[in-house]
């Protein structure tokens, strides 16, 4: 496939200050990608380079090939067109005025607008709803409809590549949606190919293809947002804790900001093991994890959804293959990381002979003295497959002193309430 937008090895500095070093990208004709990063991490300065507001100190920007430096003015505006950050009209020229500057690259030194780029700027201003503005001064628009007012003179201008820098910023949430889908709309139905500076990750990750992390003036990770999206990625580059979910329907990763400024010490300090399988656990990790404990899960099968959750939420893990008995090795390594812990939690999981080890391990955490909390809503009777063996082990368990509770709440409010 070849490149539609290529960037290669581009670097810009302000004055001595280095803002972007050897950025190398490429964009294929019709993908969507999201330039996301932290604040002053060059998104926008990378805009402009390709834009040719300002000109790379080295490298090159190419369009369908050809050296940006190389091609005037009109032909860029004819294929590439720009939403920028802040739109500052001073003048005041009506909407309508406004949107058919898009035209300009069309419309020679001496001629004036023909029917067809009034017919252009209709037709942008309507898939913008900015019709009904038409005769408005600019400057008596908010900002947000002034925002989609730009990005109609930048539909005008009939654009193969769409470059926008922050769209939603001044967007109530409703247009905010209305924009993201519109630029997707526009994206599959005229394969127009959109390069979107977002802060919002989530509208990053659910709508656009691809992303492209900066940190510094540097790529830190291009890929799809299930690659980039990560809390371990997340944590690096923005140094916040997170954690992901799934988002439904779209599968699509979602980032939930942990806030652990008001949590106590020793609950940020206290260790808690949960022993889950089979979806018994997420919710539980992810209330836990928000919570600002430390926890750890095993054994778990890889790909197993609570696995999955586990593996979002950036927490140990003891593994073992998918779909695979807990091996010997595995409960051993199960022990040694219930060991370093201060609470195990046993979740309600069906047992079998594949993963009874895991019922041995909250019993051995329960000789060894240590607290153990187990989720007994449904009785173990009604979860064995083990033919009595599980029962039995479960009901010493019972015996000796564990914390017996319902529900994820209960756990929560036994962990929080003792830590306060
Ligand atoms: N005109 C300028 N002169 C000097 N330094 C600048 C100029 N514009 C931006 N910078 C600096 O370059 C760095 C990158 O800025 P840029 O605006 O590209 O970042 P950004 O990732 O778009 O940030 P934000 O998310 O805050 O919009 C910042 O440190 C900024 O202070």
């Amino acid at each position: 496939m070849t490149a539609k937008l290529e960037v290669d090895k581009l670097s810009y500095k302000y004055g001595n200050f280095e803002v972007l070093k050897e950025v190398s990208f490429s964009v294929a004709q019709g993908e969507f990608i999201g330039l996301i990063g932290p604040n002053g991490s060059g998104k926008s300065t990378l805009l402009k380079n390709i834009n040719s507001i300002l000109y790379p100190d080295d490298g090159k920007v190419y369009l369908d090939n050809f050296d940006l430096q190389n091609l005037g003015k009109k032909e860029i505006a004819k294929k590439l067109a720009v939403v920028p950050q802040n739109t500052n009209v001073n003048f005041d020229f009506t909407v309508e005025e406004i949107v058919l500057m898009g035209r300009a690259p069309y419309i020679g030194r001496f001629e004036s607008e023909s029917d067809e780029d009034y017919e252009v700027v209709k037709e942008a201003m309507e898939l913008t709803n900015t019709l009904k503005l038409a005769e408005r001064p600019i400057s008596q628009l908010s900002g947000g409809e002034r925002q989609r007012v730009i990005l109609a003179r930048s539909l005008a201008q009939q654009p193969e590549v769409l470059l926008l820098d922050e769209p939603t910023s001044n967007l109530d949430i409703n247009y905010q949606l209305e924009i993201m889908n519109l630029l997707k709309k526009l994206n599959r139905d005229h394969n127009l190919t959109v390069i979107v500076v977002l802060h919002d990750l989530n509208l990053a990750s659910e709508y656009c293809d691809k992303l492209l992390l900066l940190e510094d003036g540097e790529i830190y990770a291009h890929g799809s947002p299930k690659e980039i999206v990560t809390a371990e990625n997340i944590e690096d580059v923005y140094g916040s804790k997170v954690i992901i979910k799934k988002h439904y329907p779209s599968g699509r990763p979602y980032v939930t900001m942990l806030d652990n400024h008001y949590i106590p010490e020793t609950q940020l300090d206290h260790q808690v093991h949960i022993i889950c399988g089979g979806g018994t656990g997420r919710e539980l990790i992810e209330n836990l994890v928000e919570q600002g404990f430390q926890v750890s899960c095993g054994v778990l099968n890889e790909q197993d959804s609570d696995w999955e959750v586990a593996k979002s939420c950036d927490v140990e893990i003891v593994a073992e293959e998918p779909f695979a008995p807990i091996s010997q090795e595995s409960h051993e390594a199960n022990l040694a990381a219930i060991k370093e812990v201060d609470t195990v939690v046993l979740t309600e999981i069906p047992f079998g002979s594949g993963n009874l080890l895991n019922l041995k391990a909250a019993f051995w955490a329960a000789e060894q003295g240590k607290e153990v909390i187990v989720m007994d809503q449904e009785r173990l009777s009604k979860r064995d497959y083990t033919k009595g063996e599980g029962n039995n082990l479960y009901k010493k368990l019972l015996d000796m002193g564990v914390i017996v509770v319902g529900d994820n709440y209960e756990v929560l409010d036994k962990l929080v309430k003792d830590r306060e």
